[in-house]
């Protein structure tokens, strides 16, 4: 399969990165973090997320962060909703898109939202209809596509039926999560070869952490199977509070350098990504998690 001219990067930075951060971090913060993202060219940018602030206390404030930020037309801002009550208060922030996750793995799904696989698909039914007729489109999310913190290896058959599901609903794009990073290229490959007999490969995203390091040669493998949007975080930021060791989201930074050397064009422009990257691990006090983003400010 021929590579793809264009790649949308879906970043989550400001949503999965933020969510795993040890310290508070401040509305304003965020705001300037989503701002700089904007003036970097991302098209897409998931900025929050409408849980309980019980579970993941970093993503109280989403409505404010949303009230804060300068929008640019043409750049979609999108938060998570996991139930309809997710989803009531992303529509009051003025939310235009909005993703429910579910996971392939049975003991995931149980720590992450409570309830058991099943039991997350039919809680997204009204979150569907009610997003429906708001005109607010949902983009789905399975974890744990390659790998399950409690469950070990998880298969691919096993991912598809979520996939599917997440897809028959009305999810117009399905993002498969490498929750705790563990994935090869040969799992990816296989991955989409799988899934997508169930999904379009048009209508299927990569999401893929990096605790392995494996995470761009995912990437690569994805586009060889003809996937062309994937997810990424600024600066390389998260973990996964339920995944001992586990690292952020594989650097915008460097998927953005990998797209360039290939020549495949997504519009952002990676000199702005990395002052972007750079600000927020200042603020964080954390080291810059991209490679490229180091190489290119050493000295
Ligand atoms: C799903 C629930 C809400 C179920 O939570 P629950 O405890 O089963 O629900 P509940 O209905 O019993 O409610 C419990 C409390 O939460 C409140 N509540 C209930 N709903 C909401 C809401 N929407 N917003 C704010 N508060 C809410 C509710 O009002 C109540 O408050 P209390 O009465 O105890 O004071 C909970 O489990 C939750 O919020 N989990 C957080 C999950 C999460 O955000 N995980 C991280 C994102 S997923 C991810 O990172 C993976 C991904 C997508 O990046 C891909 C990958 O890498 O794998």
């Amino acid at each position: 399969m021929s590579l793809p001219k264009h790649v949308r990067l879906v970043e989550v930075g400001p949503r999965d990165g933020l969510q795993n951060e040890a310290q508070p971090i401040s509305v304003a913060d965020k705001v300037r973090l989503v701002d700089d993202l904007t003036e970097a060219g991302l098209s897409y940018i998931e900025v929050g997320s409408f849980v309980s602030p019980k579970w993941v206390p970093q993503m109280a404030g989403s409505a404010e962060v949303f009230a804060g930020i300068r929008q640019r037309p043409g750049v979609t801002y999108a938060a998570l909703a996991p139930n309809l009550r997710g989803l009531e208060d992303a529509l009051a922030a003025g939310v235009k898109e909005v993703a429910v996750f579910a996971a392939a793995s049975e003991a995931f799904s149980q720590r992450n939202i409570n309830c058991s696989i099943s039991e997350s698909l039919t809680r997204f039914e009204p979150i569907m209809d009610a997003a429906r007729s708001h005109g607010v489109r949902v983009r789905g999310y399975v974890s744990c596509v390659l790998g399950c913190p409690y469950e070990g290896k998880v298969s691919a058959e096993q991912v598809a039926p979520v996939a599917r599901a997440l897809h028959d609903m009305g999810c117009y794009e399905v993002s498969l999560g490498d929750t705790i990073g563990t994935g090869t290229a040969g799992d990816t490959r296989r991955l989409f070869e799988v899934v997508s007999k169930q999904v379009p490969r048009e209508q299927l995203a990569g999401h893929f952490h990096d605790t392995y390091g494996q995470a761009l040669a995912n990437v690569y493998a994805s586009l060889l199977e003809g996937i062309n949007v994937f997810d990424s975080s600024v600066a390389g930021l998260g973990g996964c509070p339920y995944a001992k060791g586990a690292t952020g989201n594989i650097a915008t930074e460097d998927v953005l350098y990998l797209l360039q050397g290939l020549g495949i064009d997504s519009g952002i422009d990676l000199d702005r990504l990395i002052a972007a990257g750079q600000r927020i691990s200042t603020v964080l006090g954390r080291a810059n998690g991209s490679r490229v983003a180091r190489a290119r400010t050493a000295g």
